[in-house]
C-alpha cells in the first residue's frame, strides 16, 4: 500500500513506500535485449493499487518499434542459447528460482500492490511461480528423442527435439507472476527465447522477474518484458512478426480467438489458456464440511478472479438446504479488505468493470428468482470491494450459468441424479476445470471420465501445481502448461533418416 510522504502528501512512489527490502525490484523501465529502457517517445502509463486507487508506479508505454527490437534481440541471442546444453540451461533456471525464493516477500508485496490479492495469496503465487522455474530447470535436462527401427537394413532413423525459436507470451493480470514463469520456464528450458507482454494492470511483477533473471545470469535478449497500454498494437507485432514462431496466451477466450486468427498469417504455433465456467458438483454422499471448505478455496481464491474458480455449484437435492446453510455461515465470516491486512480473506476486484459484471450477474439472477443467502452487494469499504456472496434457487436460464462471473459469487443449483448433473455440467462451450465431491468409487471414476474439461478436481477445490498438465478443451484453450508436457509446446520434432549405411 502506498504511503503519502508527510510534507508533500504526495504518493511515495518508491520501494520504501511498498515496504520492499530490495529497492531494485521495483522497476519503472522495460527490459529489452538486456537493457532497461524507456519508450522511444518517452510515454509512460500508470499502475494503480486496486485497494485504494493510489498510484503505485508508472512504466514505459512501448509501441511496435520497441517490441520489434525485443523480438530481434531475442533472435540474435537464440543461437548461443540453442547451442547450450540442458545442464547449462538448468543451472540458470535453478538460480532464477532460488532468487525468487530469496525475494519472496518483496515479490509478494509488489504483486499485492498492483493486483490486490491478500498478501498470503500473493506469497502463494510467488511460490507457485517459482515452482515452474524449478520444475523446468529439471525438465531442461530431460528433453529426449527416439530411435526408430528402420524399414531398410542400410538405414537408421532417429528423432530429435529442437527449440522452436523466438516465442511470445501475453499474460493476464490475475496471476501476474505465475502465468509468466509457467511459460518462460518451459520456453527457456527448451532453448527458446521469450518476449513477454504482461497485462497493463500488473506489469511490475513481470519487471521484477526480469531483474532476477538478469541476476541469475540469463544472457541478454533471452527474456524481455515489454509494457504497453496498447495491447492490440503490441499484439499485432508479436503475432505478425515472422521471427516469432510461437505465441502463448493466457486470458479471455475472446482475445484468444483474436490472437489465434492473427497468428494464422505466419502459421505460428499457438498455446491458449483461456476462460472457464467450472462446475462444482456436491453429491449426497459427500463429506459436506470438506465440500464447503473446498468450495470456499476454489470460489473465493483471488476474489473469484481465477480461470479455474468454481462458477456453477450443483448440489444434490437431498442435501441442498444443509449445504447452503453451512456455506452461508462460512461465507458471512469471511473478512474483506486491503491485501496488506494479514487478517483479510478477500481483497478488491481488479477494476470497476469487474464490479459491474458481478452486479449484472446478480441482478439477472435475482430478477429470475434467485435468493441471496450471504452478501449480495458492494462492500461498505467502497471502491472495488464486493461482499462474498451465496445465491440459492439458481436456474440454468440465468447469465451466471453460462458466463464466467470472475467475481466472488457462489450460485447454488439443485440437481436430482448423476446423469442429469453431468449433462448440465457439460452444457457449456468451456472445458477448463471441473470439481466434484463424492465418495462412491464407481461414481468417482464415472463422473471424472464423463466431465468435459482438461482438469478434474475430486474431493478438492485446488488443483494448481507445476507437476500436472494445466489446460482446457473446447473453447478453454489449446496445449498444456507445466508438467512433463509443458516443454513440448516450445519444441519442434525432427526426424533424421540415415541411409546408405551398408549391411
Ligand atoms: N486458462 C488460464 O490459465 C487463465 C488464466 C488467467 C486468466 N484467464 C482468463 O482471462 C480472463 C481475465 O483476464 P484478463 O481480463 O486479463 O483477460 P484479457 O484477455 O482481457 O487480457 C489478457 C492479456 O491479453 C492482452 N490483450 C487484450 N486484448 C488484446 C489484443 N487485442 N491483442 C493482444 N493482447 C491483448 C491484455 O493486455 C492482457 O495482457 C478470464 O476469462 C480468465 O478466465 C485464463
Ligand atoms: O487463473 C488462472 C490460473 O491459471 C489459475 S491457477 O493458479 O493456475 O490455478
Amino acid at each position: 500500500m502506498k504511503s503519502a510522504t508527510a510534507e508533500t502528501n504526495a504518493p511515495d512512489l518508491t520501494a520504501a513506500g511498498l515496504g520492499l527490502e530490495d529497492a531494485a525490484l521495483l522497476r519503472d523501465r522495460c527490459f529489452v535485449g538486456g537493457h532497461w529502457m524507456e519508450a522511444d517517445d518517452g510515454r509512460r502509463f500508470e499502475i494503480r493499487n486496486p485497494a485504494d486507487g493510489s498510484l503505485v508506479a508508472t512504466v514505459p508505454d512501448l509501441g511496435r518499434a520497441e517490441v520489434r527490437r525485443a523480438i530481434e534481440a531475442a533472435n540474435a541471442a537464440w543461437p548461443q542459447w540453442r547451442a547450450s546444453t540442458g545442464k547449462q540451461r538448468a543451472a540458470i533456471l535453478r538460480k532464477w528460482a532460488d532468487l525468487m525464493a530469496a525475494h519472496r516477500e518483496d515479490l509478494a508485496r509488489l504483486l499485492t500492490a498492483e493486483q490486490g490479492k491478500p498478501l498470503k495469496e500473493a506469497r502463494g503465487e510467488i511460490d507457485y511461480a517459482m515452482s515452474f522455474l524449478e520444475w523446468f530447470s529439471e525438465e531442461a535436462k530431460r528433453i529426449y528423442g527416439d530411435t526408430i527401427p528402420a524399414p531398410h537394413g542400410d538405414q537408421r532413423i532417429v528423432v530429435i527435439k529442437q527449440p522452436i525459436g523466438v516465442s511470445a507470451a501475453i499474460t493476464p493480470w490475475n496471476f501476474p507472476s505465475a502465468m509468466i514463469t509457467r511459460k518462460a520456464g518451459a520456453a527457456l528450458a527448451a532453448g527458446s527465447p521469450m518476449v513477454v507482454k504482461p497485462a497493463e494492470q500488473t506489469p511490475l511483477s513481470a519487471l521484477a522477474l526480469a531483474v532476477l533473471a538478469e541476476r541469475a545470469g540469463l544472457p541478454a535478449g533471452l527474456f524481455s518484458v515489454v509494457t504497453s497500454s496498447s495491447p492490440q498494437e503490441v499484439g499485432a507485432e508479436l503475432t505478425g512478426n515472422s521471427i516469432v514462431r510461437k505465441v502463448s496466451f493466457t486470458g479471455s477466450t475472446a482475445v484468444g480467438k483474436i490472437l489465434m486468427r492473427q497468428c494464422a498469417d505466419t502459421v505460428k504455433r499457438v498455446s491458449l489458456e483461456l476462460g472457464g465456467n467450472a462446475p462444482f458438483i456436491v453429491f449426497d454422499d459427500a463429506d459436506l464440511d470438506a465440500a464447503v471448505e473446498g468450495l470456499i478455496a476454489s470460489k473465493f481464491r483471488n476474489a473469484g478472479q481465477t480461470c479455474v474458480c468454481a462458477n456453477r455449484i450443483y448440489v444434490q437435492s437431498g442435501i441442498y438446504a444443509d449445504f447452503a446453510a453451512r456455506l452461508a455461515v462460512r461465507v458471512k465470516a469471511m473478512r474483506v479488505g486491503a491485501g496488506t491486512d494479514p487478517e483479510v480473506d478477500q481483497g478488491p476486484l481488479i477494476d470497476e468493470a469487474a464490479m459491474r459484471k458481478v452486479e449484472t450477474h446478480l441482478g439477472d439472477a435475482r430478477a429470475k428468482g434467485a435468493a441471496v443467502a450471504a452478501g449480495g452487494s458492494r462492500h461498505a469499504l467502497g471502491g472495488t470491494f464486493f461482499e462474498p456472496t451465496v445465491l440459492t434457487g439458481v436456474s440454468d436460464d440465468m447469465l451466471i450459468a453460462s458466463e464466467e462471473t470472475f467475481g466472488p459469487v457462489a450460485p447454488l443449483f439443485s440437481f436430482e441424479d448423476e446423469a442429469e448433473v453431468i449433462a448440465r455440467a457439460n452444457a457449456t462451450p468451456f472445458g477448463l476445470c471441473s470439481y466434484f465431491y463424492g465418495r462412491d468409487i464407481g461414481r468417482v471414476w464415472r463422473v471424472a471420465e464423463a466431465l468435459e474439461s482438461g482438469i478434474v478436481g475430486v474431493n478438492t477445490g485446488i488443483i494448481s501445481t507445476d507437476v500436472a498438465p494445466f489446460g482446457g478443451i473446447k473453447e478453454s484453450g489449446l496445449g498444456r502448461e507445466g508438467s512433463k508436457y509443458g516443454v513440448e509446446d516450445y519444441l519442434e520434432v525432427k526426424y533424421i533418416c540415415l541411409a546408405g549405411l551398408g549391411g
